[in-house]
């Protein structure tokens, strides 16, 4: 099985009983493992939570890119099976849901179940990553954070909670931008269209009503696709949904995990 080239070593957090079911968290482009603070504090209860930091993001190793999804999903299998990790359920924002699609695809026999929020199987405009991606590499992250307000949380939200704003764009600033350029370019070529209905787990998929980089049509076609998914508008909601409406999105992701896992 293609699970890429070199795996490389990821920062990672675990919170929650040592013999509880695992869930793992992956998070956005320019994000890091912090994104999901409320759903660890939801969740790490009952699930031994698992949030890892992408290549190229946080702590994790920053390898040269171009990197592939098959490649950023080769990097989480490889921190699991470290951590003997063998059954988990996988909850991805944006590109951590492109990993998860690929978990989907290639890693069925071993997940227990999928949310997907706010990503794609073909992403908007493949010609304009590969150009994020040179720019970044020579200006740094920096010009994009200014736009982040709209794409990742609504302009309300901004207004409402500017230092959780702040926070998220804080992840941005400290984003390598190899490490961002290498995802960008990832993100450019990755197509799993003709791939969805090929995925067994039980899948949830979570769309925010006010996305603009990944619109609510763009992200019910992943539900459309995989056989069984449900699929939920989160209202008020841009990107990083997970944020802007952690109760909404946690009742939606512990409600579709407590049907697939036993924690008692
Ligand atoms: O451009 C952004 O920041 C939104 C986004 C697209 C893929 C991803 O992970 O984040």
């Amino acid at each position: 099985m293609d699970t890429g080239n070199r795996t490389a070593r990821l920062n990672y957090r675990v919170d929650g009983p040592d013999d509880a079911p695992v869930v793992v968290f992956g998070p956005s482009l320019g994000t890091d493992l912090g994104l999901f603070e409320p759903q660890a504090a939801a969740l790490a209860g009952r699930y031994r939570v698992i949030r890892h930091d992408l290549r190229g993001h946080g702590g994790s190793e920053v390898p040269a890119g171009p990197y592939t999804i098959g490649e950023l999903a080769g990097d989480v299998i490889a921190l699991l099976d470290s951590l003997g990790v063998q059954r988990f359920s996988y909850c991805g924002v944006s590109i951590g849901g492109a990993i998860g699609q690929w978990l989907g695809v290639h890693h069925a026999d071993r997940l227990d179940a999928l949310v997907i929020c706010a990503s794609a199987a073909r992403f908007a405009d493949p010609e304009s990553w590969p150009v994020r991606a040179a720019k970044v590499r020579a200006e740094g992250t920096e010009f994009l954070v200014p736009s982040r307000t709209g794409a990742w949380f609504t302009p309300g939200f901004a207004a409402r909670e500017p230092e959780r704003a702040e926070w998220l764009l804080g992840m941005l600033r400290t984003t390598p931008p190899e490490g961002y350029a290498g995802c960008c370019e990832a993100i450019g070529v990755f197509d799993v269209r003709d791939r969805l209905a090929g995925i067994t787990a039980p899948t949830l998929v979570l769309a925010g009503s006010e996305d603009p980089a990944t619109p609510v049509d763009m992200v019910r076609q992943i539900a459309d696709g995989i056989p069984g998914a449900r699929f939920q508008v989160v209202e008020d909601a841009s990107h990083l949904l997970n944020v802007e409406k952690p109760e909404i999105a946690n009742a939606a992701i512990a409600e579709h995990l407590a049907a697939i896992t036993r924690t008692e």
